[in-house]
């Protein structure tokens, strides 16, 4: 790590938001390590876009302290904007002009000398693999060519830190690999990626952090691990050939829950070591042999639903064990 967790890319305390009687965002507390990648998660409409526009200068909020860069950004708006970049929904691709000549307005735009330009736009092609399409009119690229050309113009002004608004959407899964390395390749090179997207497994691929917004609050974060750990839904599945094996374990093992038609017994469990150890221990001493045994872990999919099943509940959708769970966690 060059960073120390002491280096907030992104700070926001009492972030608030509405338009007209609609509160979007309602006291939003975010600390985004420099140098890692930070996910925004939550269905449609939970204000993600919102909360970019105004970490990202767009938008004004109407209630918060924000610094984003170490930078105010109420009173320094300005080096806020010089030191992050952003690619949303909708790109600023040119589809008019050629690849080359989108990079090459952006170069312009960031002030940059006509040879320092071309230096910096002819690096950037060619780390995006566009080289070859430089020359063509941007209308002609893939769905996947645009978001690489949408990035590589968002490097040109050298950000640090970056705002990703659902970078994969619509992407083929090639694509899609191709975006994750990339970001993969941004945040080696010490940049922070502030993320938002609806793919729970792009999250869980990439996220150092991941915070759920739902009803205007967060209603979780932590890492993906912390995040799992939050619903239940972990079991240990033990397999039996026999009958009279699977009778003898189902009998002994009164929390677990029977699976008569394929001899199963799914017992809760968080997977940790020590329990596994402790189900063992007793299959040994009680004699009993489960010719299968597999464990299986909530996914980000099951913290989602579990987390944002009821929109207008806010953030008392975390159930209390859950949040012990989390607190646990994080000691
Ligand atoms: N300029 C605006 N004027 C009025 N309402 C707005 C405006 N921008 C956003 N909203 C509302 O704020 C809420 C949050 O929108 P936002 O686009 O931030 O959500 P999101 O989480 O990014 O959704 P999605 O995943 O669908 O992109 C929505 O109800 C939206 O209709």
């Amino acid at each position: 790590m060059t960073t120390t967790t002491h280096e907030l890319a992104i700070e926001a305390t009492g972030l608030r938001k509405a338009y007209g009687d609609k509160t979007v965002l309602d006291g939003i507390d975010l600390a985004v390590p420099a140098g890692t990648v930070f996910s925004l998660l939550g269905p449609n409409g939970a204000g993600k876009t919102t909360a970019v526009q105004i970490l990202s200068t767009l938008v004004s909020a109407d209630a918060g302290t924000l610094r984003v860069g170490g930078h105010d950004l109420a009173t320094d708006p300005q080096a806020v904007r010089a030191a992050i970049g952003v690619t949303g929904q909708f790109s600023a691709v040119d589809n008019l002009i050629t690849g080359e000549e989108n990079m090459l307005l952006m170069a312009d735009l960031n002030h940059l000398s006509r040879r320092e330009g071309r230096r910096v736009s002819a690096e950037l092609l060619e780390r995006f693999d566009l080289v070859e399409a430089a020359q063509k009119p941007a209308s002609t690229y893939s769905g996947g060519m645009r978001r690489r050309l949408d990035i590589a113009m968002t490097l040109v002004g050298s950000p640090r830190i970056i705002f990703l608004d659902e970078p994969t959407t619509g992407l083929d899964p090639r694509s899609r690999h191709n975006m994750w390395n990339i970001i993969r390749g941004l945040v080696a090179g010490g940049v922070t990626v502030f993320l938002t997207t609806q793919y729970l497994d792009e999250a869980d691929q990439l996220a150092d952090s991941i915070a759920v917004l739902n009803g205007g609050k967060l209603v979780a974060q932590g890492t993906a691990h912390e995040l799992k750990r939050l619903v239940p839904g972990g079991h240990v599945r033990l397999r039996f050939t026999g009958p009279r094996a699977y009778e003898n374990a189902a009998s002994a093992l009164r929390e677990a829950t029977r699976d008569d038609e394929s001899l199963s017994l799914q017992i809760p469990s968080g997977g940790s070591q020590r329990e596994l150890r402790a189900i063992l221990d007793w299959l040994d001493s009680a004699e009993i042999e489960a010719d299968e045994l597999t464990v299986h872990t909530p996914d980000l999919d099951d913290v989602f639903f579990a987390l944002t099943s009821h929109p207008t509940t806010g953030p008392a959708t975390v159930p209390a064990p859950a949040a012990a769970a989390l607190k646990e966690n994080q000691r």
